[in-house]
Parts: C-alpha cells; structure tokens; sequence
C-alpha cells in the first residue's frame, strides 16, 4: 500500500514516475474488509503483493505493526523467508544454513520458508529441503509453495503433512494442490476472489468436485484474461482497488501502475464473471 510522496510528479527522461512512500491510514479499512467481504482468516504481510522486496527494514516494520494493530494481534503468528536471491544457494545446505540464521533472530516464532522460484531463480525442490530441516531450525513450522511443480508439493504432503504446514501459493492451481492435501493457502487473489475461494474450499471438504471445480475455473478464466493483457503486482493492486474501493496506490519503481485500459478491461471482466 503506497502513495504518491510528493504531490507533484517528477519528472524522469521518457515518462512521469512518482516517487511513493506508505500509506498507513488504509490499513484499518483494508484489515475489514478482508474479513467482512472476502472472509480472509490471516494476512501474509510485507509478501510479493505488499512490495515487501521493494521497501526499506524500517517501512517493513511500519508496515507489520500497523497490521497487527488492526487485526488485534499481539504480534507475528508467524515469519517468513525467501531463498537469496542474488549470490544464490546452489545446494540444499547453504539454503537451510541461510534460512537457519533468519529463523535464529526470532527464535520463540515459527518459521516458514517463501518457496518462489519464478522470482528468486532458486529452485531447489523442497521435499529435499524439509528432509531434516526441524533439526537445523527448530522453529520451523511449514512453507509458502508458490510454485507449479505440483509433484514435489505432493511428496512434501506425503512425507511431512503431520508436521508441517503446508501452504499454497498458486492461485489458479489452488483445487489441485488441495487434491494432494494442502494444508491451506496464501495468495494475492485471495485480496479480491477470497470469497469464491472460500467457498472452493468448503465444496472441495464436501467433496462436491464439481462444484469446487467451478470456483477454480473463475478464478482461471479472471487471470488467464489478464495475464494476456500483462498482469503483475502493480496490476493485482489496481484490480484491488477497483473490488475493494480501497486505494491500493501505485507501485513502487521498477513497477509502474496498471493503465487505464488494462483497469477498463480488467473491471468487466471481473463482472462478467459467473460462477
Ligand atoms: C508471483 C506471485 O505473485 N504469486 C502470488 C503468491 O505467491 C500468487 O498469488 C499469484 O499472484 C497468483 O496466483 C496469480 O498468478
Ligand atoms: C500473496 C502472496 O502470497 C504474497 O504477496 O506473497
């Protein structure tokens, strides 16, 4: 959730670029209307969707305390930490040793791991890396799993459903990752087709296949028209904005906000979908 800095936009050599900082002052609003409109049960602060990558230690926490307030938390249920992604781990090892040290600043929290290797280029599969890993980080408690490979997720649940939490982050291939026993889900969709979703999840519990299959198909036939348009975080923001009425803001640079056109085509998109 950012906003313009300056009110007057700066100008940069081919285009006009605003410099953003945070907006605080929506996050009360945005907390109820997770919970009243969509039925969204925990937030995942400071993510891919929250720019988490993009804002300095000192906004993060800003970011974090102020969600807490809101949701009457006492503090983090939970951390989480994604694979280096720059001078990257080639190994398992080096993965779990750089994870083990994150997790040991915080050591009376859970821990989990962001697994998202279209983004951090690191895709050391996870069922190796939970083989043992309880062992070098005592906090750990599950992961993040945004990625397709729906295989090693199956084999993380195989091998580790009892101990660990396992969560999904694919949106669109939510129903197949239940099918394998996910344990839940995180996702930026969630932000504006939670309650579809929900009600995905209670059809799937009641084993109503078809049912459930057609959530999945709305959310599939909402992103698979995006994603021919160009979509992103900066665009899931303006599709935020137009669900919730809530202003998301723009992104933080290298993004750049969703045009108006995506927004127009988008917008009727999202109310021509029928279940
Ligand atoms: C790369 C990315 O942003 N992944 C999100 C969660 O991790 C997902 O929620 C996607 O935004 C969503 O599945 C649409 O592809
Ligand atoms: C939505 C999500 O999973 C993220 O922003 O990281």
């Amino acid at each position: 959730i950012l906003r313009p800095k300056y009110p007057v936009q700066k100008l940069y050599a081919f285009s006009t670029i605003q410099e953003v900082e945070i907006n605080l002052t929506v996050i009360g609003q945005y907390v109820d209307y997770l919970v009243k409109e969509q039925g969204v049960k925990n937030v995942f602060v400071n993510g891919t969707t929250g720019e988490g990558l993009a804002l300095s230690t000192q906004e993060r926490k800003q970011l974090a305390e102020e969600w807490a307030k809101h949701a009457a938390a006492i503090g983090a249920s939970g951390i989480a930490g994604i694979a280096p992604f720059f001078f990257k781990p080639t190994n398992k090892d080096t993965l779990v040793a750089f994870l083990r040290e994150v997790a040991s600043e915080a050591p009376g929290i859970p821990f989990y791991y962001y697994h998202i290797p279209p983004l951090t280029g690191v895709k050391i599969r996870v069922e190796e890396l939970l083989d043992g890993i309880k062992e070098q980080i005592p906090t750990f408690q599950g992961v993040k799993f945004s990625d397709t490979d729906l295989l090693d997720f199956a084999q993380c649940v195989k091998n580790h459903k009892e101990q660990f939490v396992l969560l999904y982050g694919v949106d669109e291939h939510l129903l197949s990752a239940l099918a394998v026993g996910a344990t839940g889900a995180v996702g930026s969709t969630y932000n504006y087709l939670g309650k579809k979703n929900n009600l995905m999840l209670e059809a799937f519990a009641k084993q109503d296949l078809a049912l459930a299959q057609r959530y999945q198909f709305c959310t599939g036939e909402f992103l698979s028209f995006v994603f021919k348009l160009g979509f992103g975080v900066a665009q899931t923001k303006a599709v935020m904005t137009f669900t919730s009425g809530i202003p998301m803001g723009p992104p933080r640079l290298p993004l750049l906000s969703a045009s108006v056109d995506f927004i127009e085509k988008a917008k009727a998109k999202m109310t021509s979908l029928i279940l």
